[in-house]
């Protein structure tokens, strides 16, 4: 059931996207003492009913479990502390999930829980495995509601932000739009709470954004990103093709139906493949290959592929297959890719000549199809 109607709304590319990502953040789903909003989660949950019944596919990323679990708890405000912040999220995403189960069935939808950690969009094999998931459930008319897994996610192994966990899900999902969901009803051009701001219509480039300042997370102190990750998460769906809207929950009908609220992002690029965007956005790097200059200009301006001549030194103990950052003698990182050799194959190999090498190492050290650049996202 993917395909929304043709549509003469504002914004077509948001009315038109029969498969789109949601995210609501804590601030829009508890309240200032803690606990769960139970009535606007409920409103959510209608319009989301409502954008299914004209035959658009949903998924939802909902944050709210460790500030649902404090006032089951007794726990004052955000914990600082790794472990209670778990068992925060261990009580209160049974909550969450629970409250959104019981409204989305007075509808006569079934939810499905995805709880991902960081690993699972990490490691390439693991990503596939989500994306199967996620369209088996979207197949069999579920709607699945994600978060991270806070209650075993350690510090080291967090997405940290559900705005970044969004982006990446959209791509998984294959979405056609992507809509954040917050207490403001947008990106303004400075923080709205320290003074007067203007609301920033459409977002076409980076350049857009030059000027913005993105101030920290809101009041009640249960968001953690604040704008800047929404924004960030924002580039890193558009540049992978996934247009986007960011705007207050109240707002979810109008953003979802295309019409003109919040903050339009627009797609500022084809869409990669699963291997580029995994890439460059979700895998994780084992390690370092150090180019000298010519090795830079050669990957960057005409996208070659890494030999072992244009390399200086390594970093890290990876294995042949694994993602490694490719940087610059000043140590500005200028791609990523899938490294064919382990470490411990390169010592011997460093900055000599392709023909020069026994015959079995002679392949690249990066291939050009394995490898992204890396720009600046704003
Ligand atoms: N330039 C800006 N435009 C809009 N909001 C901003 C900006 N800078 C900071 N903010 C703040 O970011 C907050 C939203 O982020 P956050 O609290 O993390 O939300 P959520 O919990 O919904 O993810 C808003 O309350 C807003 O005050
Ligand atoms: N996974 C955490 C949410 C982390 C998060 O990004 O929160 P928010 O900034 O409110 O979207 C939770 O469910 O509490």
């Amino acid at each position: 059931m993917t395909g929304a109607p043709a549509t003469t709304a504002a914004r077509p590319e948001i009315a038109g996207a029969g498969r789109v990502v949601v995210k609501v953040g804590s601030s829009s789903l508890t309240t200032l003492p803690g606990g769960l909003d139970v009535e606007r989660l409920t409103a959510l949950v209608d319009v989301l009913a409502a954008v299914r019944a004209s035959g658009r596919e949903v998924v939802l990323v909902s944050s709210g479990a460790i500030a649902a679990g404090l006032a089951p708890l007794g726990i004052d405000g955000r914990p600082r502390d790794l472990a209670t912040a778990q068992a925060a999220a261990s009580v209160g995403q049974l909550r969450l999930v629970q409250t959104y189960a019981d409204a989305f069935a007075r509808h006569g939808i079934t939810v499905g829980q995805v709880l991902l950690t960081a690993d699972d969009l990490t490691r390439r094999s693991h990503y596939r495995n989500a994306h199967r998931t996620v369209e088996r459930l979207l197949s069999l008319g579920v709607l699945p509601i994600v978060n991270e897994n806070d209650t075993v996610a350690t510090e080291e192994i967090r997405f940290g932000d559900n705005d970044r966990l969004a982006a990446l899900v959209a791509h998984v999902a294959q979405a056609g739009a992507l809509v954040l969901l917050s207490d403001v009803d947008g990106v303004y051009d400075g923080d709205p709470r320290t003074g007067p701001a203007q609301l920033v219509d459409t977002v076409r480039e980076p350049g857009d954004l030059a000027a913005v300042s993105l101030g920290s997370a809101s009041r009640n102190g249960v968001g953690t990103g604040g704008m800047a990750t929404k924004v960030e998460a924002a580039f890193i769906a558009a540049h992978a093709g996934v247009p986007v809207v960011v705007t207050s929950t109240p707002q979810a009908a109008d953003a979802l139906a295309g019409n003109r609220v919040g903050t339009l992002f627009g797609a500022m690029g084809r869409r990669p493949s699963a291997r580029q965007f995994w890439l460059r956005y979700a895998s994780r790097p084992r390690g370092r290959l150090i180019l000298d200059d010519g090795a830079v200009t050669a990957v960057r301006e005409r996208h070659a592929s890494l030999l072992a001549a244009g390399i200086t030194g390594i970093a890290g103990d990876f294995l042949a297959d694994d993602p490694v950052e490719l940087v610059g003698p000043d140590g500005a990182v200028v791609a990523r890719g899938l490294v064919a050799y382990d470490a411990r194959e390169m010592p011997g190999l460093l900055g000599r000549k392709t023909g020069d090498l026994p015959p079995e190492h002679r392949r690249e050290v990066v291939h050009r199809d394995e490898m992204v650049l890396v720009g600046r996202l704003r």
